[in-house]
């Protein structure tokens, strides 16, 4: 095919298929607001606000009394500005010389001056002592949010929605970043409306009920958009979250090889629009919606206005009250109509904040009951005996078990290998032997203690894990080999795991050694191979000493040196621990005492290298196939 075909049938080529649509499925995809009504919705304030202080209480207990001290400070400085004002007006707008009327009002006035300037510097100071909590709330409840997800049972990522009611939390991190201003800003104005409410019932008391109605459409409207808004965001969930993971897979140096050499750019950008635009639908969708929610509210709510105003002119003109009085009452008006304004709009920031809130609270409530729950019991070293007997274990919406009936006896000193076709159900086995899944049936023993009773950190202090896809870490070279372990300021373990995986030169040659960050990405950092990479996965676990060595295909990234490396070096020290070798290699096995081959979930093979070879059983088959080349 010439290169001009390609390009032509490249040009011609339809464009890629949109994204699958993806609906937030399953118990918790039902908006909580939709069966919930307006009188429901306004009575969440006062809890939220009670949360509010509560999360700011514990993170600054000195920041929230001076916030507190503030507000009732703007309170009354509202109060004394509106009474002093109606009587700097009487003097001003009375009989006699210009010069004599001030000179009259001046106490009044500088009374005025001192309120107005009080109520501005605690204003000021609420703010200050508002940003001085809110970074550490942030930091907070975004840490809770994490420890949270970090500590459930691990069971718990394969639940159904878990991963998207994760995404909505977030939301709920970032709400807490307006949360406290937008809480400070609805009491300082709670406290300007009842103080100039106060002042203007005292002046004329019709006035007040009309203000209110004013700015209760206002109130209602800002309220039902809110709901709106949560409904928008509650349908959006699930795309956002793929398309986060999108983004990340699609931006991310580590995976740019494969996104270009592939030419996956331009379905990639596709399915990112997509997405996108699919989200920006919904909220065009309900755009109608929020213009009717504020026509109609302005509407009812001008009308009140004009009312209110009217009813002070005629009070005015008709005499029934003084002008002075109505010269207070217009500024009393304002007053109100902007502090009854500010509630509304805080009110409905702060309810839009108690969606998201609950939210992050509900799921923070089910990972708190998805914690690990499983006993106190303790090992004792060394490990001798790990067992499974019966072992059945079942992925969430699957129909099979992935391990179905395993049982199984190891002892110190062993070396068992694993082999099988994908998706045989080796990993499974490996995560249940190290107690990260409880079986659904049967039972897994260290010691004789059962898994399901045992500390699960007892456990996993004596295991080392080497992982199919392991996490190639932004941190140093020595941190990436320490992490998970205690401390410690001398280097010499580090460099014998590093030795121990055939890596020293490789370390040496990084600009600051073990010092270096291991991420290009990031200024200053750098990278390394493939292979590399899973050599420092592999010194990771052998750093730990563990009981329990887990290899799951450790090194299908090395060249033969360093594979050898390895291997010999798992001989070295098999003695003094239980280790596993999960491989596709049947020439790996050659270390193991032990064999095990698994299908659908079931051994259906085990014994030695030399006896499965000669069986002529499914070992026998997979090595002939690696060997026929
Ligand atoms: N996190 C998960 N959620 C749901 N199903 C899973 C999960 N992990 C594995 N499975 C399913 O369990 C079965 C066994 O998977 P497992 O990873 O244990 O196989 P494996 O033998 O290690 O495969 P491979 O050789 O490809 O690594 C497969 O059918 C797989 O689809």
């Amino acid at each position: 095919m010439t290169s001009a075909t390609t390009n032509d049938q490249q040009n011609t080529a339809p464009p890629p298929p949109a994204p699958a649509e993806i609906t937030y499925a399953g118990q918790y995809s039902v908006n909580p607001l939709a069966e919930v009504g307006f009188r429901r919705m306004c009575a969440q304030i006062p809890a939220v606000l009670g949360r509010i202080a509560r999360l700011s209480w514990r993170t600054d207990r000195r920041a929230v009394q001076l916030l507190l001290g503030c507000q009732v400070l703007t309170g009354v400085s509202a109060a004394v500005l509106l009474t002093a004002t109606a009587h700097a007006m009487e003097p001003v707008l009375g009989d006699g010389a210009a010069a004599d009327r001030l000179r009259e009002a001046l106490p009044a006035l500088l009374v005025v001056a001192l309120a107005a300037a009080l109520g501005r510097g605690a204003g000021a100071v609420a703010t200050y002592a508002g940003r001085r909590i809110t970074p550490r709330l942030t930091t907070e409840t975004d840490t809770a949010l994490v420890e949270a997800v970090c500590r459930v049972e691990a069971a718990a990522y394969a639940e159904d929605g878990f991963s998207d009611r994760h995404e909505a939390a977030e939301m709920g991190v970032v709400r807490t970043q307006t949360m406290v201003a937008d809480a400070q800003r609805l009491l300082s104005a709670l406290l300007r409306m009842v103080t100039a409410g106060g002042v203007l019932s005292v002046l004329n008391p019709l006035l007040l009920p009309l203000l209110l109605l004013a700015v209760l459409p206002a109130g209602v409207g800002a309220v039902l958009t809110a709901r709106v808004d949560y409904e928008i965001h509650y349908a959006n969930v699930a795309d956002r979250n793929v398309r986060g993971m999108m983004r990340w897979w699609a931006t991310t140096s580590k995976y740019g090889d494969e996104v270009r050499a592939n030419s996956m750019t331009d379905y990639l950008v596709h399915w990112y629009r997509t997405l996108s635009e699919r989200c920006d639908r919904r909220t065009l969708d309900a755009a109608p919606r929020t213009l009717r929610i504020a026509l109609l509210s302005s509407l009812a709510g001008g009308v009140f206005l004009v009312a209110t105003w009217g009813a002070l002119a005629w009070l005015a003109v008709s005499g029934r009250i003084e002008l002075a009085v109505a010269a207070t009452a217009v500024i009393a008006v304002q007053t109100t109509l902007a502090a009854l304004s500010q509630v509304v709009v805080s009110g409905a920031a702060v309810f839009h904040t108690s969606l998201y809130l609950g939210d992050m609270q509900s799921f923070l409530d089910t990972a708190a009951a998805r914690a690990p729950r499983r006993g106190s019991r303790q090992l004792d070293p060394p490990v001798a005996e790990i067992r499974l007997d019966e072992v059945v274990y079942q992925y969430p919406g699957k129909d099979e078990p992935a391990v179905d009936g395993v049982s199984l006896t190891l002892e110190r000193g062993q070396i068992l290998a694993i082999v099988g076709a994908n998706g045989s159900g080796k990993s499974t086995l490996t995560r249940l032997l190290t107690g990260i899944y409880l079986p659904d049936k049967g039972r897994v023993t260290w010691n004789g203690a059962d898994l399901a009773e045992t500390d699960p950190a007892t456990v996993w202090r004596r295991t080392g894990l080497v992982p199919q896809i392991f996490a190639q870490w932004p941190l140093r070279a020595r941190d990436n080999i320490t992490l998970g372990q205690p401390r410690t300021h001398d280097d010499t373990p580090v460099w014998e795991a590093v030795d121990a995986v055939g890596l020293r030169e490789a370390v040496e040659a990084l600009p600051a050694g073990l010092d270096t960050l291991l991420s290009r990405e990031v200024f200053g950092g750098s990278e390394l191979s493939g292979g590399q990479w899973q050599r420092i996965a592999c010194a990771r676990a052998l750093y730990r000493r563990p009981e329990l060595l887990i290899l799951d295909e450790p090194t299908s990234q090395m060249d033969p040196r360093g594979e050898h490396q390895i291997f010999e070096r798992i001989k070295s020290i098999a003695g003094d621990r239980i280790t596993i070798v999960v491989t596709h290699r049947p020439e790996n096995t050659r270390i193991a005492d032990h064999i095990v081959v698994m299908e659908h979930g079931r051994i259906t093979e085990q014994g030695r290298y030399d006896d499965l070879v000669h069986a002529g059983g499914t070992f026998a088959e997979l090595l002939a196939l690696s060997q026929d080349r």
